[in-house]
């Protein structure tokens, strides 16, 4: 069929056009162009690194096939170097048999010359791909990319997509392929084949996770969205535990929790199938939160994830939290015994405000990021500042990550600590200056501008806390309130709040932008394409981000099925903080008393 032009807008984003048809039928948001350079930033660091990796693996094996040639070639010629993560990307497929005319050097160096050919550009998998936008865009800007697969099981959506890949011309069709399939029967039915694979659904990811890490070749790269914050956030804890198989907590922190809920819950996926997985760099922007791990195999590797996951008790009178790891291991003579946690690690009352706590979790407490790849991945998108649309805000979330503390989970919030204690907030700078001057390690987290990781306890937080309000006293309040107990001990540290270089970030001092703010309204979720438009929606996103397409006889909210599934924001959660401390009603307290 003829594509009449005049029915269409073009819409470019990075080097790739696509034509929106004007009823808009098929998904798009303009709001995730963060989400597509952040992967596109990714994807770039990723070919360097697995190129980098192949060429250790090559000279590694050219050393040892060398030297057993000398001992014995017939030897060296059936023997295989497996990678240290057990990735198969190094073996010779027993195609090649080092012959001994040309002598060991030879011998060897035909060898590393067969390998080195076999590394092929990475094949991507874009599951769930829509207009066909991402997969373009990953065709067209990715030097060194390989064929990209763009899936979807929406008719019109997979007709937009081969429309789109024909629009962006020849090295797009020789590149790109879209089928109309569901995803999890394509990816089941494509075990280990993609270098990458691409998850970017309406709402939760969970459906597609277990076929998901049974497609990623071994040393490949996961990518996935979840845009259900709301449930991941703890607004449906029950929800999430289904989806997730974690409880997630409302606490400042939350947003990191969901990242860490959907780490785990990756890993355990991958657990199935003696896979694990180690995340590169896990981001959480705008509305929603996006992970990138790869994906090894190793069943004695597998045995250290109960000790890269943890609970957290939360206090719900005062927001202390604490971690009581999944598991632990022993040395033992040469090997390693594995035993389940100590704990509990809390008592039954909070030591500080005596209140309960809540128990959530499972999360991945191991770190969320890998610093090298962060760092790499952000001078690379330095380096080429005009081939990223959105710059500015991935640049600064970047920057912001690249200095986080890896190695502490979730974050305290210097207004949840004033709230707590019902007084006035000590600066960010005064509150790091006092925890660096008690010799501990202060971070800002790029979740949240008011967020403070830290390694020191909550006894030298408090202390640090009790001596503010010495200087800066508070109206009296009610002796059971969690604040006034906190107060009524005295501190057993003597908070230094003399200014310390170290208060800012290289980044602050720098004056270099971490936080942005959106650069137009309506910058957040779409509801997913061809759902008739309720009120619920245009009140929700207002009637810019729903096109317009306000159906008259709409359903009223809640008639719709899968509500969750939507790419659509959960009034406070998404939006900024969630106010949380009102959650702590009396029926919290009663519920755990
Ligand atoms: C949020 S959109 C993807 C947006 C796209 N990745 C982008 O960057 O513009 C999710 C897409 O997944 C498709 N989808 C949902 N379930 C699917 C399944 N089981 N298999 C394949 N596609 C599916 C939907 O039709 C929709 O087009
Ligand atoms: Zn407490």
């Amino acid at each position: 069929m003829e594509t009449d032009l005049n029915d269409y807008t073009v819409i470019k984003e990075g080097e790739a056009e696509v034509l929106m048809h004007k009823k808009n039928q098929v998904f798009f948001n303009k709001a995730q162009v963060n989400n597509r350079d952040m992967s596109i930033a990714v994807l770039r660091a990723f070919i360097i690194k697995r190129k980098q990796e192949h060429e250790a693996m090559l000279s590694k094996r050219a050393r040892s096939s060398g030297k057993v040639v000398e001992k014995d070639v017939s030897e060296t010629s059936k023997e295989e170097t497996p990678t240290e993560n057990g990735d198969d990307n190094g073996k010779t497929n027993g195609e090649h048999e080092v012959t001994t005319q040309d002598g060991p050097k030879e011998a060897a160096k035909t060898a590393y010359e067969s390998a080195r050919r076999e590394l092929k550009p990475p094949r991507v998998l874009e599951a769930l791909s829509a207009s066909g936008l991402r997969a373009l865009r990953y065709a067209r800007e990715v030097e060194g990319i390989g064929q990209v697969v763009a899936l979807d099981n929406d008719p019109a959506s997979v007709e937009a997509c081969q429309r789109n890949i024909k629009f962006n011309g020849l090295m797009s069709t020789s590149k790109v392929e879209s089928h109309l399939t569901d995803a999890r029967v394509h990816m089941l039915s494509h075990p280990k084949d993609f270098d990458v694979v691409d998850l970017d659904p309406y709402g939760a990811p969970s459906i597609f996770l277990d076929s998901a890490v049974q497609s990623v070749a071994d040393g490949g790269l996961l990518m996935c969205t979840a845009t259900d914050m709301a449930v991941l956030c703890g607004a449906n804890g029950e929800v999430c535990y289904s989806k997730y198989g974690s409880y997630p907590l409302k606490g400042k922190y939350c947003h990191e929790m969901a990242l860490r809920i959907l780490l785990a819950s990756i890993e355990s996926h991958a657990n199935r199938y003696k896979r694990y997985i180690v995340p590169v760099l896990s981001v959480q922007m705008d509305f929603y939160v996006r992970v990138f791990v790869r994906v090894y195999t190793s069943a004695s590797a597998m045995k250290n994830t109960p000790l890269k996951l943890s609970y957290v008790y939360q206090c719900i009178g005062c927001d202390s939290f604490h971690l009581q790891s999944v598991g632990r291991s022993l040395p033992k003579n040469n090997s390693v015994r594995y035993l389940p946690g100590v704990g509990p690690v809390v008592p039954q009352d909070c030591t500080h405000c005596g209140k309960k706590y809540n128990m959530g979790g499972p999360i991945w407490s191991a770190p969320i990021h890998d610093q090298e790849w962060v760092n790499s991945i952000l001078n690379g998108v330095k380096s080429m500042k005009d081939r990223y649309p959105a710059y500015d805000r991935i640049c600064a979330v970047l920057t912001t990550i690249s200095e986080e503390l890896p190695d502490v989970p979730l974050f305290l919030s210097l207004h949840s600590l004033s709230a707590t204690l019902k007084c006035t907030s000590p600066s960010a700078a005064l509150f790091r200056s006092a925890v660096i001057n008690a010799k501990y390690r202060v971070s800002g987290s790029h979740v949240n501008p008011l967020g403070i990781k830290t390694d020191a306890p909550m006894e030298i937080i408090w202390d640090i806390m009790r001596c503010w309000v010495k200087n800066h006293p508070i109206k009296p309040q009610s002796p059971e309130h969690p604040g006034s107990v906190i107060l009524s001990k005295e501190p057993s540290h003597q908070a230094d709040f003399s200014r310390h270089v170290g208060s800012l970030s290289k980044a602050q001092a720098k004056k270099v932008a971490r936080f942005l703010p959106n650069p137009e309204k309506h910058w957040g979720p779409k509801i997913r394409a061809g759902r008739t438009i309720t009120s619920k929606h245009v009140s929700l996103l207002g009637h810019e981000a729903v096109n317009g397409h306000l159906n008259n006889n709409h359903k009223e909210a809640g008639d719709e099925e899968e509500e969750e599934e939507e790419e659509e924001p959960e009034e406070d959660i998404i939006e900024g903080e969630p106010e949380l401390k009102r959650q702590k009603t009396t029926e919290d307290f009663a519920s755990t008393s």
